[in-house]
């Protein structure tokens, strides 16, 4: 794009009838409209803001830029940036005759529906209510609507608009935000935001258009008193449980999603704060703009709900009420339902409109009571050849063909024969909506950018975490006094009698990082909902996390096993090379980290993890050589030292120190050739040999993570 700068120029009318251009005009509010011109200037230190444009918007500011000779302002790029983010269109949702079997967990050998030829639509620019009773299925017809569902055979179909999405798009453009939180307890309210942003925006947004959107996002959601409070955890407090579902809230829409899907989004939050929260979620549904013909329709959002007060309740568009995972009602909100149930149920009591119950009230008390009655077949069936189900597939045809939305169409749609057909010529979808449904893209930015983001904004809060620090440095430190006091200068006799404690003090050396592998799995086993969320949600993919986490541990072993090497070589007086004898010990922990990851990754608890751990380490410090022979271990067992990673650090340390050494041990032997560390094999070449299994787990961990479904939901 070219810079340009200069005084400002009109522009002649004819430029209104351009879209694009209207576009922009009625995104920036400095730019002036008048009947016969318009003025629009750009400063030089605003082309390379205008670089950063969202790509929806580059066609607009291209345009503006080739057909001003005046400037825009930097802060109008950036209101127009901040605003762009509004501006992308929501999509119809149809979803037809899905059903969810799953292993009844209750009964062996048994298969339960959790939904059962379940079809409706979720509509463009409408917030639309899932209700039912705790049990009925919305959660399970969410997941399935969001792609998230990952048990049970499905069978149905789900159309974005009209057109299968792939999973990537539901994971870049749809945002769900779960029933219960997931935040990173360490980061303030604003960095989280700001940590999504950087993750879900493109990179060539401006840092300061990101801040913009934190902005704009912490007033919207009444963030404002706790922005620089620490997320906490159950042990360590930080912001109220409130805050946090709204923080969450802001998470899910940080990138302005196409679809918003929310899994109870009132539940612990106040009437007040529920209506002020669902009130702003609602605004997003709302046209970017007044006028026609523009793609800037409203989001596409979708909420189970429980006990909604009737402002809250007032917010939704439809409702969808579900009874044991079959549709009892689907419709729009308002005197709908009631009249529904009365013309269909007639022995249910009837709606009156009072202080002490409303309309969601009445309809989630008559439900659950027929449900409990045993009901909900007959309720299921009632609907699905009631005149209304008829009506509602018409819509499902009219709101899949309106593939993407326009702001005419939205809320506005009718299936034909009913209150307004739907209008002719439907939207075609755009080239940019269509790229989207089709992206196989993980995520928005690339390797790089994610792996930056997440050291930038974890790694200075982890190493500020004591926790943290003290778990991964205090059993370094202590071993090192230990054998400090215990092993005082005993190197510094090479006589016979003394060899055994050099070769104990050698071995528990080599041994030790394998020994504290368990410490390291908590930091993929206590982050699993976290990284579950966070990849579902496009942030990154699972090498970058994989990569950002082992940079974070991998620094932090290394002052601290200088440290630690430094006071054991000298104190002990060790012979041979301290920089190897800190490396071997260094490369240790290093395959020891990796190997936790590995086991962390592919474990489904701490507790199978812990079991696996210990079992295989006390497995490898027994093979190592050392408590018996290679050559006395029985034949079965004399492989397994060749993929033990600690017999090669034990055997590279011991040439270390022992390589000078001619003392005569035991048979007349020397200690090396008691060890059958013989030959040409030197001790750089059983460095190298540890350091592969380094790339041995990471791979496995890399995979465990990628493919493994820890999930069941
Ligand atoms: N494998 C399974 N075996 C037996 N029952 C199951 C299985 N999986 C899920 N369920 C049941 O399916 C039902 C639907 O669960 P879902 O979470 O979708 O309900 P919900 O309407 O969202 O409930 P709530 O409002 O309490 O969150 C629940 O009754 C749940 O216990």
């Amino acid at each position: 794009m070219k810079k340009q700068g200069g005084p400002r120029a009109p522009l002649e009318p004819t430029w209104s009838g351009t879209p694009l251009i209207s576009d922009a005009m009625q995104l920036v509010p400095a730019l002036k409209r008048s009947s016969t011109s318009v003025a629009v200037t750009i400063p030089e230190d605003a082309a390379s803001d205008v670089q950063a444009f969202p790509t929806a918007l580059e066609p607009v500011v291209t345009k503006l830029l080739e057909r001003t000779a005046g400037s825009i302002g930097s802060q109008d790029v950036a209101d127009l940036g901040v605003k762009a983010a509004h501006m992308r269109g929501g999509m119809n949702i149809v979803f037809k005759d899905i059903s969810c079997l799953v292993r009844n967990s209750a009964k062996r050998g048994e298969k339960l529906y959790l939904l059962r030829d379940v079809s409706g639509c979720v509509m463009a620019g409408e917030m639309t209510a899932l209700m039912g009773p705790s049990g009925s299925g919305k959660t399970t017809l969410l997941d399935v609507l969001a792609g998230r569902k990952t048990e049970g055979h499905l069978s149905g179909q789900v159309l974005v608009a009209n057109r299968r999405p792939t999973q990537m798009f539901m994971r870049r453009h749809c945002a769900y935000v779960e029933q219960f939180d997931t935040l990173i307890d360490n980061l303030t309210v604003q960095e989280m935001l700001l940590y999504t942003a950087e993750l879900k925006m493109k990179a060539t947004v401006p840092l300061e258009l990101k801040l913009r959107r934190v902005d704009a996002l912490v007033q919207q959601l009444a963030l404002d008193i706790c922005r620089h409070v620490r997320i906490g955890d159950a042990m360590k407090r930080g912001i109220s449980g409130g805050q946090a579902k709204r923080t969450n809230i802001g998470v899910a829409l940080i990138s302005a999603p196409r679809i918003l899907f929310l899994d109870e989004p009132t539940s612990g939050l106040d009437s007040y704060t529920s209506l002020e929260v669902m009130q702003h979620v609602a605004a997003l549904t709302a046209p970017a703009d007044a006028g026609g013909g523009v793609h800037s329709g409203g989001m596409t959002i979708c909420a189970t709900i429980h006990s909604p007060t009737s402002a809250t309740f007032g917010l939704f568009g439809r409702v969808i009420i579900l009874l044991r995972g079959q549709m009892v009602f689907f419709g729009e909100n308002g005197t709908h339902a009631a009249r529904y149930f009365a013309k269909h149920f007639p022995d249910l009591p009837t709606f009156q409109n009072s202080a002490s119950i409303n309309r969601a009230e009445w309809l989630v008390t008559v439900t659950t009571k027929a449900d409990r009655d045993g009901r909900a077949d007959e309720f299921a069936s009632t609907y699905t050849s009631s005149e209304l189900c008829r009506t509602n597939s018409l819509l499902l045809l009219g709101a899949a063909s309106a593939a993407a939305a326009s702001r005419g169409g939205i809320g506005r749609f009718r299936a034909p024969g009913t209150a307004e057909a739907p209008a002719s010529g439907q939207e075609q979808l755009t080239q940019e909506d269509a790229s989207e449904l089709a992206t196989r893209n993980e995520t928005t930015t690339s390797f790089w950018w994610g792996y930056k983001t997440l050291i930038k904004y974890r790694l200075v809060t982890t190493l500020l975490d004591t926790r943290f620090v003290v778990s991964r440095t205090a059993d370094k430190l202590l071993n090192s006094l230990i054998q400090v006091t215990l092993y005082w200068g005993v190197g510094a006799s090479l006589r016979a009698d003394n060899l055994t404690n050099i070769i104990a003090l050698v071995y528990m050396w080599a041994v030790f990082p394998g020994l504290v592998t368990i410490t390291y799995m908590p930091a993929i086993l206590g982050e699993r909902r976290l990284f579950i969320r966070e990849r579902s949600d496009g942030h990154y993919r699972a090498i970058t996390y994989l990569c950002a986490k082992l940079t974070m541990e991998l620094l932090l072993a290394v002052p601290f096993s200088v440290v630690s090497a430094a006071l054991v070589f000298y104190l002990t007086r060790m012979s041979g090379s301290f920089a190897f004898f800190w490396v071997a010990y260094l490369t240790t922990i290093y395959v020891g980290i990796a190997l936790g990851f590995f086991i962390a990754a592919f474990s489904p608890s701490m507790d199978l993890a812990s079991v696996i751990v210990s079992s295989l380490v006390s497995c490898l410090c027994y093979s190592t050589g050392n408590l018996i022979r290679v050559a006395d271990m029985p034949p079965y067992w004399r492989w397994f030292p060749n993929i033990n990673f600690l017999y090669y650090a034990w055997a590279a340390l011991m040439k270390n120190e022992f390589e000078e050494c001619t003392t005569v041990f035991v048979n007349g032997h020397t200690v090396l050739e008691f060890y059958g560390f013989v030959g040409g094999v030197t001790k750089w070449h059983y460095l190298a040999i540890e350091a592969s299994f380094f790339i041995v787990f990471f791979v496995g961990c890399y995979l465990s993570m990628r493919f493994i479904q820890h999930q069941r939901r």
